[in-house]
């Protein structure tokens, strides 16, 4: 059977969505699944053994049950940290979605089950006329949202929302993870997210300031298979 696939989308950039895969990626092996991630577009890399790599395709290929080489993993690494239709222009590169869903395909056939990273939020560029919510739609797969929890993050959670749902897309649910682990009345917040997004809350993750996904990931429930 085909493996189960989810887009990971978030609030924002920087709000924890590679936090979040790798520690669902650990929770779906502790399920006994064979779990791996794609990062279809990255907007930021540095040489590493001779390649350009980018640092959320290299977490997210040690979090996986696998390692199913960065060219299956993340077939575009451009080099600026800038939005990607950005980046791409000035390296003269045309993302095709195409490619992308033939990839996808691939790690489909290899795994149990699929995370797929966006970049930034929902409706980040990838050409002039082409975004991440259009590739999203065209792999066809069910959204999981995570919401990096700080001031603002209520408004940003519904306009995504608001834009998944828009596109006929499934949200599949959402996480909330604790990037500021100062945010005044945080059960509030959550209360007002839980009570405003009509999907399953998969989980709250902690402040880790040591970046470990994998302890994380005991707070996490999978998604309804996509
Ligand atoms: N729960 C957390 N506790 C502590 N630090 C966190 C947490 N979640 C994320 N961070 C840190 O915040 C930063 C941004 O997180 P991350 O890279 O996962 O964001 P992102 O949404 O994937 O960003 P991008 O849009 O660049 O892909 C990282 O340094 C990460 O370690
Ligand atoms: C470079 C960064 N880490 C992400 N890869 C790209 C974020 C693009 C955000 C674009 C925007 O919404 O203004
Ligand atoms: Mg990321």
């Amino acid at each position: 059977m085909n493996a189960a696939a989810w887009f990971v989308t978030g609030t924002d950039t920087g709000v924890g969505k590679t936090f979040a895969t790798c520690a669902l990626l650990h929770a779906a092996r502790h399920a006994g699944l064979r779990a791996v991630a794609m990062k279809p577009v990255a907007a930021g890399a540095e040489l590493v053994d001779g390649r350009l790599a980018n640092e959320d395709a290299l977490r997210l290929r040690a979090a996986g049950s696998f390692d199913p080489g960065l060219d299956l993993l993340n077939p575009y690494c451009l080099a600026s940290p800038v939005a990607p239709h950005i980046a791409a222009r000035e390296e003269g590169v045309r993302i095709d979605p195409a490619l992308i869903a033939a990839r996808l395909a691939d790690l489909r056939s290899k795994a149990d089950c699929v995370f797929v990273e966006g970049a930034g939020g929902f409706r980040v560029p990838l050409a002039a006329d082409y975004d991440m919510a259009m590739l999203a739609r065209d792999l066809g797969l069910p959204v999981i949202l995570v919401v990096g929890m700080r001031l603002g993050c209520i408004n940003h959670a519904l306009l995504t929302a608001e834009a998944i749902a828009a596109r006929g897309l499934v949200l599949a649910g959402w996480i909330a993870n604790r990037i500021d682990p100062h945010m005044l009345h945080f059960e509030d917040n959550l209360d007002a997210l839980r009570e405003r997004l009509a999907a399953p809350l998969l989980g709250v993750l902690p402040y880790r300031a040591d970046g470990d996904a994998a302890a994380a990931a005991a707070g996490l429930t999978l998604p309804e298979r996509g």
